[in-house]
């Protein structure tokens, strides 16, 4: 890996006798787009106050660039920040908001008009520089404020929740503009969201965090198909969890039944959780099916039947169907070995990363 543009290494933050951050970790390499995704209060706004200067560390290093920057000032630093509030001023115009902080530092007006141009053109917003700010919609507001804070050419930009105010058709358009305008920039993005789908829609990389830790760290790929624990399977999308247990490598009993599998490196009769996505089951006749589950309930969602069933084991399943099924009937249920997520109780991160190492190994060495 290159030299991070930004590291934690073991950073405690604390108010009082509560730690807020639990000694994070993390890396963040230049010009990727990464994603701080967690549930309220669980310290994502805390780790780029940090990274901002806003705060400073309980404990632990905060590097850039290599170097310790735990006392360098907020305004030394190379970082800007969106906030959830847009905070612009509301009795300047776009333009005045855009250009006020190369006003503070005495920048020529010729130089600031061809930036502020440039930056409004670059959010899609040439010719409302004259425009109030309470005469601009929400997302026109917020493409105001990430203009104004890309105006001192931050080598990264900070975005704290900045499209959780806007509708849903809105934010999903404001998603592929950040995108795009972060690979035409090239710069560093973090962002901060509770929202598992935007994450997963953005990033190049996610940290999810809760109650002070990142608890696993990944493309959204990996986070998605190889969730570390339970927290983390049910934040990203929806999960059917079971109890389960590694009888030997590559063998796993649940839900009353035995299935081969593509994990191994567990004690023998481990005790796991198993995770299977709804969109890797699907329904059979009972006689072809690995499991007999009953229907109970059924939705058309437009481009699958979304499904719940229970087995006979007292474990209900969701089941995202290419076709529809009668309520009350019995049906088998099938899915690959391959879609059997195995998760350990209380395995580090570290552990979990060294499986999977295996797990490849072992793959690539079958074909
Ligand atoms: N100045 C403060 N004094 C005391 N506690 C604080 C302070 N700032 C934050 N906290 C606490 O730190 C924890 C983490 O807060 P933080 O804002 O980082 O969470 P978050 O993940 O960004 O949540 P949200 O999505 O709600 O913004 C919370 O429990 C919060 O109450």
């Amino acid at each position: 890996m290159k030299q991070p543009i930004i590291e934690f290494k073991n950073v405690v933050k604390s108010y009082g006798e509560t730690q807020v951050l639990k000694g994070v970790d993390l890396e963040i390499e230049a010009g990727k787009f990464y994603t701080l995704l967690g549930p309220s209060g669980s310290g994502k706004t805390t780790i780029l106050r940090l990274v901002a200067g806003f705060s400073s560390a309980t404990s632990g290093d905060i590097l850039f660039e290599g170097k310790r920057i735990n006392d360098v000032p907020a305004n030394k630093r190379r970082v800007n920040t969106v906030f959830q509030n847009y905070a612009l001023f509301p009795n300047m115009n776009v333009f005045e908001n855009v250009a006020f902080g190369m006003n503070l530092k005495g920048t020529s007006k010729a130089k600031i008009k061809t930036k502020v141009t440039q930056l409004l053109a670059m959010v899609r917003l040439a010719g409302y520089e004259n425009r109030n700010i309470d005469e601009l919609s929400g997302g026109q507001q917020q493409r105001v404020a990430i203009a104004r804070a890309l105006a001192n050419d931050p080598e990264i930009l900070l975005l704290d929740e900045p499209l959780s105010a806007l509708d849903y058709k809105l934010r999903k358009e404001m998603q592929y503009e950040l995108r795009e305008l972060q690979k035409n920039l090239g710069i560093t993005f973090i962002f901060v969201t509770h929202d598992q789908e935007e994450a997963l829609a953005m990033s190049d990389w996610i940290f999810v965090m809760n109650e002070g830790k990142i608890l696993q760290n990944g493309t959204p790929v990996d986070i998605y198909d190889e969730p570390i624990n339970r927290f983390v399977a049910e934040f990203i999308g929806e999960s059917n969890i079971v109890n389960g247990v590694m009888l030997e490598d590559y063998l796993v009993s649940f839900a009353g039944s035995t299935f081969e599998n593509v994990d191994a490196g567990m004690r023998p009769n481990e005790q796991v959780d198993v995770v299977l996505r709804p969109e890797d089951l699907d329904l059979t006749t009972p006689e072809n099916g690995k499991l007999v589950v009953t229907i109970d309930a059924q939705l058309f969602r437009g481009d699958y039947y979304e499904i719940s069933a229970h087995d006979d084991n007292g474990n209900e399943w969701r089941i995202q169907a290419t076709n529809s099924a009668q309520i009350n009937t019995r049906q088998g249920l099938t899915f690959d070995p391959e879609d059997i997520h195995i998760m350990r109780f209380n395995e580090s991160e570290d552990d979990f990363d060294a499986r999977l190492d295996n797990y490849e190994e072992v793959g690539e060495m079958d074909e």
